[in-house]
């Protein structure tokens, strides 16, 4: 699914002016009319208060349709109009006058207005601004909005939570509406997704109001999403004469006195990911555990005792993962950064191989094209500097993988691959996942699906979907507390059997965050 920016947005919506020929008027009545459907759906003329709060732009026209159509099925409405300008949108006042001439008077709100009385029991909804937000709201607006939430009733944000900027962080995320839910047209907004303002949302849907498909499929978006529906044709699946050489040899490097653990999460999670060949090089420390734990994997050491000192160069036919429990010692410096000159094919980069990378800038020049990086929130800050905000955080890690020709991922609640000046945000995975180890599996199964062939990007993009849903299958098991990397492991093959079709694509989409759902016209 793509994710449009606001100017996108503005042009899907006149390429469907022109191509349904039809007014913008009509297009906002069908707006709110696939909203009064969705609500009249739930309630089922349920007798309790609806607040509608509008603008004065079109979102607010978006409420009045919507008051309309709900007072004329009986139900019990309250219009606020937030005079928080003087200019009105010609489709809002359009709808201000049918709202007058069915006698239904909306309440006009300006600074010295009192907040109107609202009750936990009561739905709110929040039509005051939508895309159209470009600057920060009058200090009135942002007291209502904590007054709205403070109320405890559930609230239904139409397009946007009000007060959320499309394309830049809130200054006070205490002055935005905390939507219960939000119904949004054209796609989901790349800020649903970002941790400063995606806890601010808490579910999100897309409503299909029919924009004109020509334009949405041709469209090129700077970001879209990871979901399992996509990712099917991208499954390989394995020939009946295939053997373990047909699908490669993975090489783990990593792992330090007392972090051996780290190799053998990511070996395991290499083989389950379908590598043909798996071997785990650690310190000589990790050679008796590693064994024990694992008889499928080989198990190869260098000199140091509890560090490497030297690293394996690596064969022609193997894909390797680096840098999992290593250690950032001065020997392990130094043998990292002569075994990163030798490297010709992709390799993937985790952990402390990216924090020796940080503190040695003049061998990022290194990283061979195609590479994946996959640090985590602290190991990105060492790699890119701070940012200030997750969109500075965006453009950095944006930059960085243009520059440096690789894949960069930042991993979180909806980890981002960027690649080419695009990012690919994904859709599984759980709180439960952020317990320690995780990532560990992630760059094993990213390696393994290298090793087994997928060229890089596909690996990256599939590693992170398959993660996130070996995870989501096993909370459903365990909750989130008792997740552990080794949980996740137990749900690689499950989320392999989904994708490769043996659940079909109705139950994969069931599956999925349940906030992703597009509702058909
Ligand atoms: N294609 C679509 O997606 C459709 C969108 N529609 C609705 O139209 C909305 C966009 O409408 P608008 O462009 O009128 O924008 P909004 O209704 O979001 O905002 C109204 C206007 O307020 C002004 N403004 C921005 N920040 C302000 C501030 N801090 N203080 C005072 N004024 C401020 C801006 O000039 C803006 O145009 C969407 O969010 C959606 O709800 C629907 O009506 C139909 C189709
Ligand atoms: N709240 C969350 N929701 C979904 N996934 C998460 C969440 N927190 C962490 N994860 C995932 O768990 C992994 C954690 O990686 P990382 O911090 O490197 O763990 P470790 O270093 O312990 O192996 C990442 O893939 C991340 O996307
Ligand atoms: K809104």
């Amino acid at each position: 699914m793509k994710i449009l920016n606001r100017a996108q947005i503005y042009e899907a919506d006149k390429h469907t002016l022109a191509a349904q020929e039809i007014s913008s008027t009509d297009l906002m009545e069908r707006a709110a009319t696939r909203i009064f459907e969705w609500l009249d759906k739930r309630l089922q003329g349920a007798p309790l208060n609806i607040h509608i709060f509008c603008g004065i732009g079109n979102n607010g026209g978006d409420g009045l349709v919507l008051a309309r159509q709900l007072v004329e099925h009986g139900y019990h409405v309250e219009v606020y109009v937030v005079k928080y300008s003087t200019s009105r949108s010609p489709e809002f006042l359009t709808n201000l006058k049918r709202l007058k001439a069915r006698k239904i008077w909306p309440e006009y709100l300006d600074s010295d207005s009192p907040i109107p009385e609202l009750s936990p029991e009561d739905l709110i909804v929040d039509c005051v601004f939508g895309i159209g937000l470009n600057r920060p709201p009058e200090p009135w607006i942002g007291l209502l909005f904590q007054a709205l939430n403070s109320s405890k009733a559930f609230i239904l944000s139409i397009d946007m939570p009000s007060g959320m900027y499309m394309d830049r962080p809130v200054e006070d995320s205490e002055k935005v509406i905390s939507a219960s839910h939000v119904l949004t047209f054209g796609g989901p907004k790349l800020v649903f997704f970002l941790p400063q303002t995606g806890s601010l949302v808490r579910q999100w849907e897309v409503l299909d109001i029919g924009l004109d498909k020509g334009y949405l499929q041709g469209v090129e978006a700077q970001y879209t999403m990871i979901q399992g529906g996509q990712l099917q044709s991208a499954y390989r699946t394995r020939s009946k004469f295939s053997h373990k050489g047909t699908y490669g040899h993975a090489l783990i490097v990593g792992g330090s006195q007392g972090k051996i653990g780290a190799v053998a999460l990511a070996s395991k999670a290499a083989l389950l990911s379908g590598a043909g060949l798996v071997t785990a090089c650690v310190p000589e420390c990790g050679y008796i555990p590693l064994q024990s734990l694992l008889p499928e994997v080989m198990v190869q050491t260098t000199p140091g005792m509890e560090q490497h000192v030297e690293l394996p160069e690596g064969a022609a036919g193997q894909t390797m993962g680096i840098g999992m429990g290593m250690g950032t010692g001065p020997a392990v410096q130094k043998a990292f950064l002569s075994w990163l000159k030798l490297q010709k094919k992709p390799v993937l980069l985790d952990a402390d191989a990216l924090n020796i990378l940080s503190a040695n800038p003049e061998a990022f020049p290194f990283i061979p094209g195609q590479s994946i990086l996959t640090p985590h929130p602290g190991e990105l800050k060492r790699l890119l500097g701070a940012w200030k905000d997750d969109f500075e955080k965006l453009d950095k890690a944006l930059e960085f993988a243009l520059k440096w020709k690789c894949i960069l991922l930042i991993k979180g609640a909806h980890t981002v691959v960027l690649h080419s000046g695009k990012g690919e945000i994904n859709s599984t995975g759980n709180p439960g996942m952020a317990t320690a180890g995780s990532g560990d599996v992630l760059s094993g199964i990213i390696t393994g699906l290298l090793a087994s062939g997928y060229p890089p990007i596909q690996a990256a993009r599939l590693g992170v979907y398959l993660h996130g849903r070996a995870g989501d299958i096993m909370a459903k098991e365990t909750g989130y507390e008792a997740l552990t990397a080794s949980g996740i492991l137990s749900g690689i093959g499950a989320a392999f059997k989904e994708l490769s079709g043996e659940v079909t694509q109705t139950e994969v989409q069931d599956e999925e965050s349940e906030n992703t759902e597009v509702t058909e016209d």
